[in-house]
């Protein structure tokens, strides 16, 4: 999901996510509308990570992906052999065995993107959506957050769904887009947003401008 600082990106994400109300109209998931969904039913569907700083607390990094599983348990100590195998897959996915009994909170910020996302990863849904996963990533740390988001979709074939401004980037690797413009919302693959002229409405002419050969923004030279 790409548009503008302030153009709606985290309020849209929080109403698919049943965070708040629509502000009009209304959300279905698999044809049920979202206001039919118990909490349970939608804890089992949807995962949400965003990337508010976590209360502080004493939870080790396997600890707070073992969260992830209790839509289904409750308790932590309950775990099953079940749930443990789900909890030690999501660690494995997202490559942050090393980091298993490290405090959370003595993680850095890419490394704490990766648990959030084995945290989700444990809650096994059908759909997850990340809002700005990489907004204090270097690009190093970017560019692994989205290439770990892709072997998801690969291996999983769940539905992810991301903000970014990181648009270069998301053109690359990103199978479907939903533009927001103050004009109007575009859907589609990055060829038919390109061939609609939509990238152009991202953001003002004067500084940077949608390069339709390099299918990438660049700096206007003067
Ligand atoms: N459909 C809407 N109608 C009216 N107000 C809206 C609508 N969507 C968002 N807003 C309001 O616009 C403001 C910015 O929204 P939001 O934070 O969702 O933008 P954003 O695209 O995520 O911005 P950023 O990229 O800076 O994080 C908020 O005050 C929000 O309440």
């Amino acid at each position: 999901m790409l548009g503008k600082n302030g153009i709606g990106k985290s309020t849209l994400l929080r109403t698919i996510s049943k965070v708040q109300k629509p502000l009009k109209g209304a959300v279905k998931i698999n044809q049920k509308e979202l206001s039919a969904f118990t909490n349970q039913e939608l804890s089992t569907t949807l995962s949400l990570v965003l990337t508010e700083r976590l209360p502080l607390s004493q939870l080790t990094v396997f600890e707070l992906v073992a969260l992830g599983r209790q839509p289904y348990t409750n308790w932590i100590d309950k775990l099953t052999q079940d749930h443990l195998k789900k909890i030690l897959w999501a660690i494995e996915q997202t490559e942050i065995t090393h980091l298993k009994n490290k405090r959370f909170y003595e993680l850095s910020d890419g490394q704490l993107q990766r648990v959030l996302i084995a945290r989700a990863l444990a809650q096994d849904t059908e759909i997850i959506i990340l809002d700005e996963p990489t907004a204090h990533l270097d690009i190093h740390h970017t560019f692994k957050v989205f290439s770990l988001l892709k072997k998801l979709v690969k291996n999983t074939g769940k539905t992810i769904i991301i903000s970014t401004h990181e648009v270069n980037l998301a053109i690359q690797l990103a199978d479907e887009f939903i533009l927001l413009s103050e004009k109007q919302l575009y859907t589609g693959t990055s060829q038919e947003l390109i061939a609609q002229n939509a990238f152009e409405e991202l953001f003002p002419k004067e500084l940077i401008s949608f390069n339709k050969t390099l299918e990438q923004f660049v700096i206007k030279k003067n």
